[in-house]
């Protein structure tokens, strides 16, 4: 497919469907990935992270922090492999969906003081609009961390690169994927009557 760029093995573990997605940034999307797999085979993702903590080591961060569950899981492979800390952020409980990037995430109360002050990379397992990462990004500042990179096993379109742009800071990824994106009034879907797709 001409529209992919990924490293040996990454592809595989991406279940692709195309089809009209309601997504959690609020977005609807004509693809989807099933991530509820990816983590299944621990020694498989530690090699895709080890490739992952090379390309983000030269950002010189302190600290990894990715969003629960899949950002989270594959933020402490490359911590790992780093031998740096690792943080997470968790979705807020009362953070309902309603708008583009509604949803809010935060940073367990623990993991603040050694936080603060420190360099972070934010990572996730796939960056579509980027509404982990932005939630995360925020949790990050509010306990005074300076997020300094991005990174992710595949990066969906292109919002991860305007946002990393916006922030000045490098999007370090092992693959990327095309895909459209639209409010949900502006979905041409929507339009032609085409039903939202399980997800
Ligand atoms: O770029 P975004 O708009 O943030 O979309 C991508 C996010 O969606 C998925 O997480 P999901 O919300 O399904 O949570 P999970 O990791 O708990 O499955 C994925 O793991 C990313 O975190
Ligand atoms: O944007 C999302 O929320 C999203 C996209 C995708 O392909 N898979 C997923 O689990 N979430």
């Amino acid at each position: 497919m001409s529209d992919i760029e990924m490293v040996p093995g990454l592809a595989a573990l991406f279940d692709i469907r195309r089809g009209h997605f309601e997504l959690e940034s609020g977005h609807h999307g004509d693809l989807w990935l099933e991530l509820g797999a990816l983590f299944l085979h621990p020694r498989r993702i530690a090699r895709l992270a080890q490739e992952l903590a090379r390309r983000i080591a030269p950002s010189g961060v302190d600290a990894i922090c990715g969003p629960l569950e899949g950002g989270a899981f594959l933020a402490q492979s490359v911590a790992s492999e780093l031998d740096i800390e690792f943080h997470y952020s968790e979705r807020e409980k009362h953070s309902e969906r309603g708008g583009l990037y509604s949803v809010a995430y935060r940073i367990p109360r623990a993991l603040h003081a050694a936080l603060s002050g420190k360099r972070v990379a934010v990572v996730d397992d796939v960056i579509n609009a980027g509404s982990a990462i932005r939630a995360t990004w925020t949790a990050l500042e509010a306990c005074g961390a300076k997020p300094s990179a991005l990174g992710a096993l595949l990066v969906l379109g292109s919002a991860a690169e305007h946002y990393a742009r916006d922030k000045g800071v490098p999007l370090v990824s092992l693959g990327a994927l095309t895909n459209s994106l639209w409010s949900p009034a502006e979905c041409p879907l929507c339009k032609a009557a085409v039903p939202l797709d399980p997800t």
